[in-house]
């Protein structure tokens, strides 16, 4: 089966400093899938390779097959390659209904009419189903900065869910999340529908081993090594990162 996204030899230079190292990658269809790495492995550059935030210096990237690697940002995301972002880009003063019907009306190719669009039937059914599954029902109507911040990151995840993604890419979507509330975010992302690809980029092991089935591990802007999550855990090479006893070059 064609890969739901790939990467062939990529590579991102930043003047003398090489921050993707010849990555090649492989997120099957359907896949839970995790990359994970110290502080400054390169993880955020990877991400921004993928989605076309940043150009690459070498290599390709392809998306069910296809080479996007010299499309855009925008591009990517109507074919279906979305992120959600690390940190929190939502417009406060509006609420989830507005967010929600914005994000929607682009997908349907209604971008600009939002206001209208939100009265109609398709955007309103829309919004209710991605509003129930993420669990902001009861908040569609409240400004959005004056949510708790788990129900923020899951707006975030949310909007990027109404952009019908293949795949989608979640960038540390626990980060900054009280504990209380985290057990909402790890629930809706283990929920997320199997034909969604999913990428995750976290910190949090906890949240990384309850959602993983295949675990990349990025150290120095390359790939250590690559498995199942018992496979990545016992792996001394990943160890050694982690504790910092780095001893591999
Ligand atoms: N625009 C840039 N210009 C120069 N160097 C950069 C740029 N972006 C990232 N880097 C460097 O590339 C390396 C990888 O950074 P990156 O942010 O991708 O790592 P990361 O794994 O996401 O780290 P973190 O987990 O701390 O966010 C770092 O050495 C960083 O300083």
């Amino acid at each position: 089966m064609t890969a739901a996204l790939e990467t062939r030899g990529l590579a991102k230079r930043f003047g003398g400093l090489v921050a993707t190292r010849d990555v090649s990658f492989t997120l099957e269809q359907g896949a839970r899938h995790a990359l994970i790495g110290p502080n400054g492995a390169g993880k955020t550059t990877f991400v921004n390779l993928l989605t076309g935030v940043l150009p690459a210096s070498a290599g390709r990237v392809l998306l069910a097959g296809e080479d996007v690697t010299s499309l855009s940002a925008e591009a990517r995301v109507r074919r279906g390659l979305v992120r959600t972002f690390q940190i929190n880009q939502l417009f406060g003063d509006l609420t989830p209904l507005e967010t929600l019907a914005l994000a929607i009306d682009e997908q349907l190719g209604l971008g600009g009419r939002w206001s209208h669009a939100v009265g109609g039937d398709a955007v309103v059914a829309e919004i209710t189903a991605v509003a129930e599954r993420f669990g902001l029902a009861d908040v569609l109507d409240s400004r959005t900065d004056t949510l708790p911040y788990g129900k923020q990151r899951l707006l975030e995840i949310a909007v990027a869910f109404a952009c019908k993604p293949k795949v989608l890419l979640l960038d540390e979507p626990a980060a900054g999340v009280p504990e209380a509330e985290r057990r909402d975010i790890l629930d809706a992302i283990a929920a997320l529908p199997v034909e969604v690809s999913v990428l995750l980029i976290e910190h949090d092991m906890d949240l990384v081993f309850s959602f993983a089935r295949r675990i990349s591990v990025l150290v120095d802007g390359a790939l250590l090594v690559e498995g199942e999550p018992e496979v990545i855990a016992a792996d001394p090479r990943v160890r050694a990162v982690y504790l910092g006893g780095n001893d591999h070059g």
